[in-house]
């Protein structure tokens, strides 16, 4: 065969999008996930696609199949983080010749219907697109006995809006600037967060512990702190802006919240444009001072403003 032009550099291969819900019946009690699960796998995979030996191909078919027995048998199942750790610890011990996993589980959200007040023992209600996020990355290429794991955890598609306490005033002016200050505008964005998740330094990494790096670290727990976090300090930030909003969410959750060492943010500017009713003898609140009470929500474009604030060592 001819010299090829180039080499491989790069090779991951998985499966994405494999969904499953899974029912705990905890007697009368039940509780329910449901997932969209990408699991993708490195290792000496390269003559798979070098020489068209397939020897070394776990199938992504094997794969969806082995996401769908964990969720009949792994004690981790109702934590999407640790569930993600569990498969990707699996697929790095199991297979010799796979040397990093990386298993994203997206969890749809299954809210318990109240009733009476009360929330009921087995039926649920979708309230709302938001998505929790766990992205775990599990490296063996030190050795099976050396496992390193990058987790990460977070949420996207959380839609909040405030009519109040948001600014937008002495930006930087040019001649291609046209947009008014203003003290009072609407805010209003998708949260879309992620953060990482330092494992306890003195547990090692194997399947076997993570009943207690669940334990030590609490995923769900924190996973809450920091949507309460969010949401608090949307609502009650004086917002100059949504750089200056984010920032400050972003040190909330560091302060609240000492496992994170790290968390990026992603606001797209949901604009709300004042309607001109002037035609109609109407006030609307152009001005500065704002107050409008009438808004055309418009899709596109959308600002997009992004941050990672990072724990000082
Ligand atoms: O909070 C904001 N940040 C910006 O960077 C920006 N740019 C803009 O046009 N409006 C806004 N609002």
């Amino acid at each position: 065969m001819s010299e090829q032009p180039g080499f491989l550099s790069a090779a991951r291969y998985g499966k994405d999008l494999v969904k499953v819900c899974r029912v705990v019946r905890e007697d009368e009690k039940h509780h329910v996930v449901e997932y969209v699960v990408k699991v993708m796998l490195e290792g000496d995979i390269e003559t798979s696609y070098t020489k068209a030996d397939n020897a070394s191909v776990v199938a992504t078919d094997t794969m969806k199949n082995t996401v769908n027995v964990f969720a009949k048998t792994s004690r981790h199942v109702l934590d999407p983080t640790l569930f993600a750790l569990h498969l990707a610890l699996h697929f790095v011990t199991k297979y010799a010749h796979i040397h990093k996993a990386f298993i994203d589980v997206t969890s749809l959200r299954w809210s318990r219907i109240e009733v009476n007040g009360q929330p009921h023992k087995w039926s649920f209600v979708r309230d709302g697109d938001e998505k929790q996020t766990s992205e775990v990355a599990v490296d063996a290429t030190a050795g099976k006995d050396h496992l390193k794991a990058s987790v990460k955890a977070g949420l996207k598609d959380l839609l909040v809006l405030k009519t109040g306490g948001s600014a937008f005033e002495k930006f930087h002016r040019d001649e291609f600037t046209t947009l008014a200050e203003v003290k009072d505008r609407l805010f209003s964005t998708m949260v879309a967060l992620s953060y990482t998740v330092d494992l306890p330094p003195n547990v090692s990494l194997s399947i076997d512990n993570l009943p207690e790096i669940g334990k030590d670290i609490g995923f769900t727990k924190i996973a809450q702190l920091v949507r309460q976090n969010t949401l608090e300090v949307f609502a009650e930030d004086e917002s100059a802006s949504v750089q200056a909003t984010m920032y400050n969410t972003a040190q909330k959750v560091l302060s609240s919240c000492p496992a994170i060492s790290e968390i990026s943010y992603s606001y797209p500017n949901k604009h709300y444009i004042p309607v001109n009713l002037s035609a109609f003898g109407l006030e609307n609140g152009l001005g500065y001072e704002g107050g409008a009470e009438v808004f055309h929500p418009t899709a596109d474009p959308s600002g997009l403003i992004t941050a990672t604030v990072s724990r000082h060592r």
